[in-house]
């Protein structure tokens, strides 16, 4: 079953002199479970690509649909929500907050939640616990390698249970190994059941992947996935 569709996706930055059209016409679609590599030259639209699956950025047009629900036209609230309980953002930046220790940083997104506080930590100590940091929650991010800083992030990225994991370049940022580390972090992950949408430009990578999806010129010219199932878009 389809977790993502996208349809006839344009998106157009319009930056006052001069509008560029950095996603033409994409079509793709995801499976749930799918383990997709988003690859392509730098400019090609990957980030913008990524960005408009997760709800963070409002596609010029096109409609994209998550687990059936079409997310092009939700209010700005509705987006929030539903990044909330779909969407984790992993970043090549690891946009830890450098004040809170490893747990807190991964508590983070449960804050604005029902849970208690109880539940929160035990959810934050079971998240840092699956990526390998269960007896370093005490540290601040300063405290921490690159490779463990990113390894939070993800922690915090789960934390909820996403049905989706978004990773934009995760391993940009770190040393072969804990660039390996965090590959392999992740493909456990899609085994236990998140999809993930993966920015890389490191090819060693690609075949860890289900799917490469290639982007070029704002276009995809590889693996968009089939759309035309019937009754999945209208
Ligand atoms: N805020 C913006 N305003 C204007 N143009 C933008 C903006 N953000 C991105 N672009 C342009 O849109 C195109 C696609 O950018 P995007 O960041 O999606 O590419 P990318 O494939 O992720 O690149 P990279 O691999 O270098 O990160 C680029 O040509 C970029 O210059």
């Amino acid at each position: 079953m389809s977790l993502i569709i996208a349809k006839d996706i344009c998106h157009v930055y319009d930056s006052g002199e001069r509008a560029y059209e950095a996603l033409k016409k994409v079509n793709m679609s995801i499976s749930e479970g799918e383990f997709v590599a988003l690859v392509g030259p730098s400019g090609s639209g990957k980030s913008t690509l990524l960005s408009i699956l997760g709800v963070l950025t409002k596609a010029s047009s096109g409609i994209v649909q998550i687990d059936g629900i079409d997310v092009t036209n939700l209010g700005e609230e509705e987006r929030a929500r539903f990044r909330r309980e779909y969407v984790g953002f992993v970043f090549q930046q690891f946009h830890l907050m450098p004040y809170l220790t490893a747990l807190e940083n991964v508590m983070l997104p449960l804050v604005m939640t029902s849970i208690s506080k109880k539940e929160q930590k035990e959810k934050a100590r079971l998240a840092l616990a699956k990526v390998g940091l269960e007896e370093k929650g005490h540290r601040l991010p300063a405290q921490l390698s690159g490779g463990e800083q990113e390894r939070v992030a993800i922690a915090r990225a789960i934390v909820n249970e996403p049905p989706l994991l978004l990773a934009d370049e995760p391993t940009g940022a770190l040393d072969v190994a804990n660039g390996n580390r965090v590959m392999a972090l992740l493909t456990d992950l899609n085994k236990q059941g998140h999809t993930i949408v993966m920015v890389t430009h490191n090819p060693a990578y690609e075949p860890l992947a289900h799917r490469v999806i290639r982007l070029q010129d704002g276009a995809i010219v590889e693996g968009s996935g089939s759309l035309t199932r019937p009754g999945e878009v209208s």
